[in-house]
């Protein structure tokens, strides 16, 4: 890959004695959607908190545009990465707007207030994710899936080039992770660069191009949706076989374990 925004070579990470990373390597392109599988334990999110900066005692690299994210003050790395987390039910006591506003904080001098261009952009988000009717409530007064988009307009509200996603829809019925996931990928198409982990295979094959997948903190298999869908690999990842099933105009694939249809 010519130049990709994010560079990731062999990243290590230990907790104690415990390898929970060991010399994962790939990259994505500016544009670009990669998700990240693996069952539970893996060390999906402990992958994104390295990558992300936020876990220094990592080894090997990272690199963000060429620069690597050790070097990256916290500023820094807020103005690229924004991060959108599994949402439970806790919230915090802010309305949507105060909430998104929040986010514009890399972009701005230190102990300056809100600016017309930062209340321009905070309405941006806002509409983009679906949320203006709701900007005025508190975010502990809003259901999951109200919650998370309003979390995501924040992360829009970021301006940043890079979207991270923790298991983004973990808490949402069905129609709010079609919805979430639908907005994701239309974020995505409008340039955003993605890294989403999950261990949701239907929303890595849903929302993404490349699938990294990753078991006891070593990378396993790295390619596109349909190499996926070709061989064995999400049998040994998960420890369980799959069926795939194409459907709708576009033939997008999906996978259920074969223990449900058999
Ligand atoms: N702060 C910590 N202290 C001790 N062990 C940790 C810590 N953080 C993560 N681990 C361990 O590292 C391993 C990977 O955890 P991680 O949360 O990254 O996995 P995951 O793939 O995201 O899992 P899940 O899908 O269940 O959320 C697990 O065995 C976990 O118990």
């Amino acid at each position: 890959m010519v130049n990709p925004l994010i560079e990731v070579r062999g990243l290590s990470y230990s907790i104690g004695e415990r390898a929970v990373l060991s010399g994962i390597s790939f990259s994505v392109a500016r544009g670009g959607f990669l998700a990240v599988i693996g069952p539970n334990g893996a060390g999906k999110s402990t992958l994104l908190k390295c990558v992300g900066g936020l876990r220094p005692g990592a080894a090997g690299e990272v690199m963000i545009e060429g620069l690597s994210i050790t070097q990256m003050t916290e500023r820094e790395r807020a103005r690229r990465i924004a991060w959108l987390h599994q949402s439970g039910g806790d919230a915090l006591p802010f309305t949507v707007r105060q909430f998104a506003m929040m986010s514009r904080y890399p972009w701005r001098p230190v102990l300056s207030g809100e600016s017309e261009e930062d209340r321009f952009i905070v309405d941006g988000a806002l509409a983009r994710a679906g949320v203006e009717e709701l900007a005025e409530r508190s975010l502990d007064t809003l259901s999951g899936g109200e919650r998370q988009r309003a979390l995501l307009a924040a992360a829009l509200a970021q301006g940043t080039d890079i979207l991270f996603l923790d298991e983004p829809t973990s808490f949402l019925d069905y129609r709010q992770q079609v919805e979430m996931m639908a907005l994701v990928e239309g974020i995505n198409r409008e340039g955003m660069t993605v890294l989403m982990v999950t261990h949701d295979i239907n929303l890595a094959l849903h929302g993404s191009g490349g699938i990294l997948a990753i078991k006891e903190g070593r990378a396993r298999w790295h390619g596109t949706t349909d190499e996926l869908l070709g061989g064995s690999a999400l049998a040994d990842i998960f420890d369980t076989e799959f069926e795939f099933f194409r459907r709708g105009e576009q033939r997008r694939p999906y996978a259920v374990p074969r223990g449900f249809v058999s």
